[in-house]
């Protein structure tokens, strides 16, 4: 059932999860440990989000389970992240986690180490401002990210994982396909197309890198208790730190 890249755009978008409130009342100024706590319950509440927002996406529950549950242990804080700079996009200098949980990155300085990557953060959304990223292209960017996210690691062994690697691959084509028709409808020359697909897929490797800076600097204030990771964050963390070869718990 090949689906136009308008009719997958449209079921993306559709896709794409509610805002959240993070609903606290935060005494500032924030101590380390109260400002990771917000950042962890505000995540607890998007990473439920997420999963069923991955489950909508055309094709995705076509994946054998272990793939699904795969892919969003590797991306997950990617897709925070592509997230968090969407929400900031039209606010210069600000990270804005949630509308009532908005920082600068001076306030990064309160918990040891954070301020390096929100300023990496900080400079991807200016990137996504002067490109003048619209939501068709981001909701298109954060399925390829989804999609994207564990072709390198361990190679399919049975038939039915060979499968769904096709699948998975045939699924990241048809997201690649509804990029390229989202640039054709601006109006641009085709050369200028090429070069904002590979300007906004560019984007991407920069997003690997601050995730896999954010999933240390987290691992460590993990360790250090600054911070109390409820038990599905921990299934994520875990994923991330111990081999990719681990098998996936059937949860
Ligand atoms: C920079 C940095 C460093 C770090 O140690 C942790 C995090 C971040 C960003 C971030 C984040 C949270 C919610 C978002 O919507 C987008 C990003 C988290 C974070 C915290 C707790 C649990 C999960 C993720």
């Amino acid at each position: 059932t090949a689906m136009s890249p308008e009719e997958f755009i449209s079921r993306i978008m559709e896709a794409e999860p509610p805002e959240i409130y993070l609903m606290e009342d935060m005494k500032k100024p924030f101590t380390e440990t109260s400002m990771m706590m917000s950042l962890t319950n505000l995540a607890d509440k998007e990473l439920v989000l997420m999963i069923s927002w991955a489950k909508k996406i055309p094709g995705f529950l076509e994946l054998c389970l272990a793939d699904q549950i795969h892919l969003l242990k590797c991306c997950w804080l990617e897709i925070l992240m592509l997230g968090l700079m969407w929400r900031s996009v039209d606010h210069p200098g600000k990270l804005i986690f949630s509308p009532d949980f908005k920082l600068n990155r001076e306030e990064g300085q309160c918990v040891e180490g954070i301020m390096e990557i929100f300023d990496m953060l900080l400079a991807a959304t200016s990137r996504f401002r002067e490109l003048k990223l619209r939501r068709e292209e981001y909701v298109c960017l954060k399925a390829m990210i989804l999609l994207n996210s564990n072709l390198c690691t361990s190679s399919p062994q049975t038939a039915e994982e060979l499968e769904s690697r096709n699948k998975m691959l045939r699924l990241l084509d048809s997201v690649i396909d509804a990029l390229v028709w989202a640039i054709s409808k601006l109006g641009l020359t085709t050369q200028q197309q090429s070069l904002r697909l590979g300007r906004l897929t560019m984007l991407l490797s920069h997003i690997r890198h601050m995730s896999n800076k954010g999933m240390d600097h987290l691992s460590t204030m993990k360790r250090k208790n600054v911070v109390l990771v409820y038990d599905l964050l921990l299934e994520m963390l875990d994923a991330n730190t111990s081999s990719s070869s681990s098998q996936t718990s059937a949860s």
